[in-house]
């Protein structure tokens, strides 16, 4: 194993340092560290964070690999300052059962850019019906311990009973997709102002926030664990308020979309602008920055859902609805938050990786901890071109758009996925 001495690196926004990684670890830090046998990275006016880690995934393998691989999607998470991604389960065939599960967990050890950690499906095919083989998932070679329909919501009450109860075998965790099925149908955006003028079907906030409350008191009836995928409305942050006050075993996400982009993009009818849950207004947005900083919201996860050329540039309501995320999340979290390094650590890294349970991600740098980490030079602005993207596919809605922050290197315990900005595999 190569040893590398970063140097005059500021570590979450403090003075410049020195670190020293061999084999696999932060072996040393602190200013004028010397290494003969290191390959030196000059780090100066970069900041080191620990290594992102993404609570909500689309790698689209198996079944749309026309659309991202898990390799592909991997060096897109990598390029974005990620160490771990978690893959959410609604792939094709649908990751509903173990040999599913370690499939994508074996393409991801393969491809060695990040740790992936697959998730689960709650039901069979994610058909809301039954659950699926939730034990064999959790006693397989990938160790799955969240378990999620997103793209679908666990519509149905007792099953969604019956899944928080049965995790609990094993600690397990439930991430809903927060959206009564029966409050959205036909929906193709938010369900407001600019609906109504626009003539779309609206989605409206109810259809999220009743969901959240309903699961809230399952879990608090079970004594389970619920996570909440992508939060977008006000109203969702008071329900999790409440239930938190109360000590309900609970986490949200918010995405970085959800964070700055409002229901008035819909005006342009760019498909690229549809997502789920869609994009909400203004004030929305105010309560979900309020609610991350606060941490009545616990993270930031990307939502990364990569879709063909085909699945996108259509007409608005063909469209499927997803948009990228991986490679510009950084971006986002710095322009949305500023640079509170400790507080983007806590929201995308430290956290995240302590409700996934990814041993060896989201710890600080620090002699003994295991090198997953980041450089991100704050300074930088970039322009984002989708051609230039690692991804597979080109459905980012910061087309053009001038961002700040550049990761400029990545390290996979021990080892540079990303080094100058450009992946190594
Ligand atoms: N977030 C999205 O808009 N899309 C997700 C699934 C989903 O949540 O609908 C996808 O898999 O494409």
């Amino acid at each position: 194993m190569t040893a590398y001495l970063i140097k005059g690196v500021s570590v979450l926004g403090g003075d410049p340092t020195d670190l020293l990684i061999r084999d696999g670890v932060v072996a040393e830090t602190g200013p004028g560290l010397t290494a003969p046998d290191a390959t030196v990275v000059d780090a100066t006016g970069l900041v080191a964070l620990p290594g992102l880690v993404d609570l909500h995934t689309h790698l689209r393998e198996p079944g749309r690999e026309d659309a991202e691989t898990v390799e592909s999607g991997s060096r897109a998470a990598a390029l974005g300052g990620y160490t771990a991604v978690c893959a959410m389960a609604n792939t094709s065939p649908v990751a509903d059962t173990a040999g599913v599960v370690e499939q994508v967990w074996r393409l991801g050890r393969e491809a060695g850019l990040v740790d992936v950690q697959p998730i689960g499906a709650v039901t069979v095919g994610l058909a809301g019906e039954r659950l699926a083989e939730l034990g064999a998932m959790a006693d397989s070679a990938a160790r799955v311990r969240i378990f999620s329909d997103d793209g679908h919501c666990v519509a149905d009450p007792k099953l969604m009973r019956r899944a928080l109860e049965y995790v609990k075998a094993f600690d397990g965790i439930i991430a809903q997709h927060a959206e009564e099925p029966r409050l959205t149908e036909g929906a193709q955006m938010h369900e407001g102002e600019v609906s109504t003028r626009l003539g779309l079907t609206g989605w409206p906030a109810v259809a999220e926030e009743a969901i959240i409350a309903r699961d809230v008191l399952l879990t608090e009836h079970v004594g389970g664990r619920l996570h909440v995928c992508h939060v977008s409305t006000a109203g969702s942050v008071e329900v999790l308020r409440q239930a938190k006050a109360r000590g309900v075993r609970v986490t949200a996400e918010v995405t970085p979309h959800h964070l700055l982009l409002t229901d008035a993009k819909a005006e342009s009818y760019d498909p690229v602008y549809k997502v789920n849950p869609p994009l909400r207004t203004a004030t929305d947005i105010a309560a979900l920055r309020a609610a991350l900083v606060e941490g009545v919201i616990d993270i930031i996860a990307t939502d990364h859902a990569p879709h063909a050329v085909e699945d996108k540039e259509c007409e608005w309501a063909y469209a499927r609805p997803g948009m990228l995320g991986l490679e510009t999340a950084l971006s986002i979290a710095l322009d949305v938050l500023g640079p509170e390094w400790d507080l983007i650590a806590e929201r995308m890294s430290r956290t995240p990786a302590r409700i996934a349970g990814l041993d060896g991600h989201g710890l600080d740098p620090a002699p003994g901890v295991p090198a997953n980490l980041t450089l991100v030079d704050p300074a930088a602005r970039r322009v984002i071109e989708p051609a230039e993207l690692a991804s597979r596919s080109r459905n980012t809605p910061y087309a053009r758009m001038t961002l700040p922050g550049r990761i400029v290197a990545t390290f996979l315990r021990g080892e540079p996925t990303v080094l100058d900005g450009k992946a190594l595999k």
